[in-house]
């Protein structure tokens, strides 16, 4: 797999920088030729096998691999790749909503109406990618986005952990943010597309509630809370909650990766919108 080896900086113009992580920034930037807006995703490269700094070739290509399948409008679409001596520079969709994070954060909650309709667009989202048998395996509301303010379009994002999970084979792998991983993280055993449904069933009892059913005060704990399953409706912003919206959510946490709901199981549910 080739990439461009021309100056990114000849094409484009590089904005704002608007999110960053371990070893990559997302800036805005806009082409010169079409004045079209992408974010930028640069990626530091591993330099020397010693180093611990970077991301390794094989690994940036298994993230690209995997955004180029995707073609679907509830995930973000990939452009072109740019490369130099220390970087690849990933030319992605712009959206310009914002994190479904901080639309929560602003909200508070949200009605049953607002959360079913966001779910079921992520369900559509991680429909097409499992139906290309790859998991994301970091899905939570930091990478979920919003296509604009107050619009009800979402965009998945981030695939730097996804994997494509070959049928009845299994990946072991510690990955992912604390308060979204599914058991079977935790405890090394093999992940799967189910391992998704997890993390969507977390999601759905944040949008319900504003908090999250497994989060302690530290990693230890959130890890023993997700082990021992000990999640309930009890807390004060549930009274509201129908019976339909706890079933659904009550269907994906559950410690059996097999006996999950799968993601058209989740789509037949009463409590998605119909629409
Ligand atoms: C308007 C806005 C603000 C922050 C953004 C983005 C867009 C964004 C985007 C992407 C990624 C991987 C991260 C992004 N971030 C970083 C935060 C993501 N959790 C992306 O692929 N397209 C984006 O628009």
């Amino acid at each position: 797999m080739e990439f461009r080896k021309d100056k990114f900086e000849d094409f484009y113009e590089v904005g704002e920088e608007i999110g960053s992580g371990q070893f990559a920034v997302v800036k805005k930037c806009k082409h010169l030729k079409t004045n079209d807006e992408f974010a930028a995703k640069i990626i530091k490269k591993k330099r020397a096998m010693a180093s611990r700094l970077g991301v390794k070739m094989e690994d940036i290509k298994k993230e690209i691999v995997i955004l180029q399948e995707m073609d679907h409008e509830n995930v973000i679409r990939i452009y072109e790749v740019f490369e130099n001596k220390t970087h690849v520079i990933l030319v992605l969709e712009l959206v310009s909503g914002g994190e479904l994070f901080d639309f929560i954060a602003e909200k508070e909650r949200l009605s049953e109406e607002e959360a079913s309709a966001f779910v079921k667009q992520i369900l559509l989202g991680i429909k097409h990618m499992h139906s290309k048998r790859i998991a994301h395996l970091d899905l939570k509301p930091e990478n979920v986005m919003l296509l604009n303010k107050n619009s009800q379009n979402i965009k998945l994002i981030d695939f730097g952990l996804s994997r494509v999970i070959k049928q009845g084979e299994f990946h072991r792998d510690m990955i992912g943010t604390p308060e979204f991983v599914a058991p079977e993280v935790i405890n090394y055993d093999p992940l799967s597309l189910a391992t998704d449904m997890w993390s969507i069933g977390i999601i759905t009892y944040i949008l319900l509630s504003g908090c999250s059913p497994f989060s302690g005060k530290d990693q230890q704990q959130t890890y023993e809370k997700i082990c021992q399953l000990t999640y309930d409706f009890t807390s004060k912003y549930f009274e509201n909650t129908s019976d339909l919206a706890k079933e659904f959510i009550g269907m994906l946490l559950k410690r059996d990766p097999l006996s999950r709901a799968s993601v058209e199981e989740c789509l037949n549910h009463a409590w998605i919108q119909p629409s």
